[in-house]
This record gives structure tokens, sequence and C-alpha cells, in this order.
């Protein structure tokens, strides 16, 4: 009989299909201390039964939301210690998870902050910068530049239909940074009479040709911002290019519920709410990571760096994962 998952991760999973925990950052960190605490929970049997459970974990916490490929490449990363071990003892197994997900955690926290550095330095007194929905690596470059004494405005979108542009906003104006929020559609205006110096935006996910996929609206931003000639930058941490698009494997856009846009249509109205679109590499100039500034052709060197796996082992791992999925 399958181990029933602990209350808190099963929390923790609804907490990321609701959006309480969103970003992908953020998710990608939530999914990790759910395995950390699943493991240090489990209390009913012995190491085959503790492996099995922590996959059914695994699967659980991947299928809370599809498009931030942070999600998978975090449990991905904490599992593997299980998957490519062989433990004598439980015990060796759990706090195996346990150093694996603070590793993880720990190495998050450390890549946004190292964002926020490298990043500042792109920043210039006097900027004029456009930002959408809520990045904590953009909020990091942001406050890190304000704190070493640049001064610049920010402009940041609502980001209809859930408005993480307020959280962005409130941020900002915490840290003293002066924001003005503005609506999605007033984006090519704004860029236009406001003379935008920079946009930078957050990624959920990054692809190997250089692809960025991250909140609706992106990708208008980024057209916007070519037609205008003003430097398109995209703030990351690594772990959130995709292993999978090395094989071609397609970005599944996350599609949400309807009521997200509007709770009752009228009558024959059909609405559709897709929360993540692609912005092609020809329209990102750089982008930043915790291991320093890619332009986005370079992508695949920095995945085959990180995963060190042919073409052919990403296939296979694909494989194994939708067969135990
Ligand atoms: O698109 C979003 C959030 O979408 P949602 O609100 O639907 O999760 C953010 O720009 C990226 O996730 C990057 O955020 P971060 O830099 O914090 O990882």
């Amino acid at each position: 009989m399958a181990v029933e998952v602990p209350g808190e991760v099963r929390r923790i999973a609804e907490d990321i299909k609701t959006m309480r925990i969103r970003g992908a950052g953020r998710i990608a960190r939530a999914a990790a201390r759910a395995l950390m605490i699943a493991a240090q929970e489990y209390n009913s049997g012995g190491l085959d039964e503790f492996l099995a459970y922590m996959e059914d974990v695994a699967r659980l916490l991947v299928s809370t939301r599809p498009t931030a490929v942070s999600l998978p490449n975090a449990v991905n990363y904490v599992m593997r210690v299980l998957r490519e071990n062989r433990f004598q003892s439980l015990e060796d197994a759990r706090r195996a998870v346990v150093e694996a997900a603070r590793g993880f955690i720990e190495y998050s926290e450390q890549a946004v902050k190292r964002i926020g550095e490298i990043g500042a330095r792109l920043i210039r007194t006097g900027d004029r910068i456009l930002t959408h929905c809520n990045s904590s690596a953009v909020e990091s470059i942001l406050v890190t530049a304000w704190r070493s004494g640049k001064r610049f405005h920010v402009y940041a979108t609502e980001t209809r239909p859930r408005f993480q542009g307020y959280i962005t906003a409130r941020n900002l104006a915490k840290a003293g940074i002066p924001v003005t929020l503005v609506p999605d559609s007033a984006v090519l205006q704004v860029i236009e009479t406001k003379r935008i110096t920079r946009v930078i935006v957050g990624a959920d996910t990054v692809t190997a040709n250089g692809a960025v996929i991250n909140k609706i609206g992106t990708s208008q931003i980024a057209l916007a911002a070519r037609l205008h000639r003003v430097s398109f930058i995209v703030a990351t941490e690594t772990y959130k290019f995709s292993p999978y698009t090395v094989v071609g494997q397609p970005v599944e856009i996350e599609e949400r519920p309807p009521e997200e846009v509007l709770e009752n249509p009228p009558p024959g109205i059909r609405i559709r709410n897709p929360a993540f679109d692609a912005t092609p590499p020809e329209y990102i100039d750089m982008i930043v990571t915790e291991r320093g500034i890619i332009p986005p052709k370079s992508a695949a060197l920095v995945l085959w760096e990180m995963f060190r796996r042919s073409p052919a082992e990403v296939h296979q791992l694909r494989v194994e994962e939708d067969s135990t999925g």
C-alpha cells in the first residue's frame, strides 16, 4: 500500500498549484523543501518503500504546474541522489535527500543574490526601467543597484489577470525605489513617451536555443522594446534552463482557469487564459545568470555544462520520467 504523503508536503503542493507560492525560483525552493520534509517525516517502512514513496512525492510536486522547468530541475536535483546511489540503510538515504535539498535551496538563494550583484552593474543612474510580472531575480538586481547608490525609475506592469505587478511595485516602493504601476496595455506608449532605457524581466524556462518562457505578455513587451531599440534583459538562475529542450521537447504553456480572467462571462463568450509565452532569442539582448552574463545563443552551452548529458541521455531521462509518471 502506498505510504501517505505528509500534510505539510501536500499543502506545499497545493500552494504551488493555487499560486500561493509562485515565481519559478520560489516554486523550485519550495519543492526542494517539500522533498526534505517528506524524507524527514517518513516513518513507515524500509528502504525500498522509502524510495517508492519519495518517487510518489516527486511526481506530486512536478504535477502542480507545468511551465517553469525550475520545478522538475529542482526535484530531479534532489531525487538524483536516490536514483543514482545504492544506500545501505534508510537513514543514509534520508540524510542524502535532506543534504541535497538543503544544497539546492542554498545554491538558489545565493544565485538570486549573485544575479543581483552582476545585473546591478548594468544599471545606470538616470535609467528608466520597465519590468513585467514579479521576479525575485529582477527585484534582486534593482534593489542591489539602488543600494549601491544608483538612482533610476521603474515602471511595473500590472500583469493581468493575477496582478503580480502589484507585488513588484510594493516591494520596490518598500526599498525606496520610485515606481510607477501601468496597465499591461500601456507598455508601448510608456516605452515611447517615458523613454524607457531598459526592460528587465525574469524567466520560468530558458530553452536550448535561447528562447525565454515568462509571464504572458513578455513577448509583446520584447517586440515593443525592439521597435524602440531598448535593450531587453532577462534575469534568471541557470536551473531554469531546460535540458528537455535539448532534444526538441516543446515547453508546455500553462492554461489557467477562465475565472481568473472573468468571474461570470456572459453566455456565448469563451475565455482563454494562457499564463506564459515565449520570447524568441532574437529579441533578447542578454541573459544575466549567477554564472555571468550570456547572449541567448549560449543557452545550449550552459545546459551542456550543467547537465553534461548527451541529447540521447536527456531523451532517455525523459523516457524514464514519463514511464514512472
Ligand atoms: O513569470 C513569472 C511568475 O509567474 P507566476 O506568478 O505565474 O508564477 C516570473 O517572471 C518568473 O517566474 C521569474 O520569477 P523569479 O525570478 O522569482 O523566479
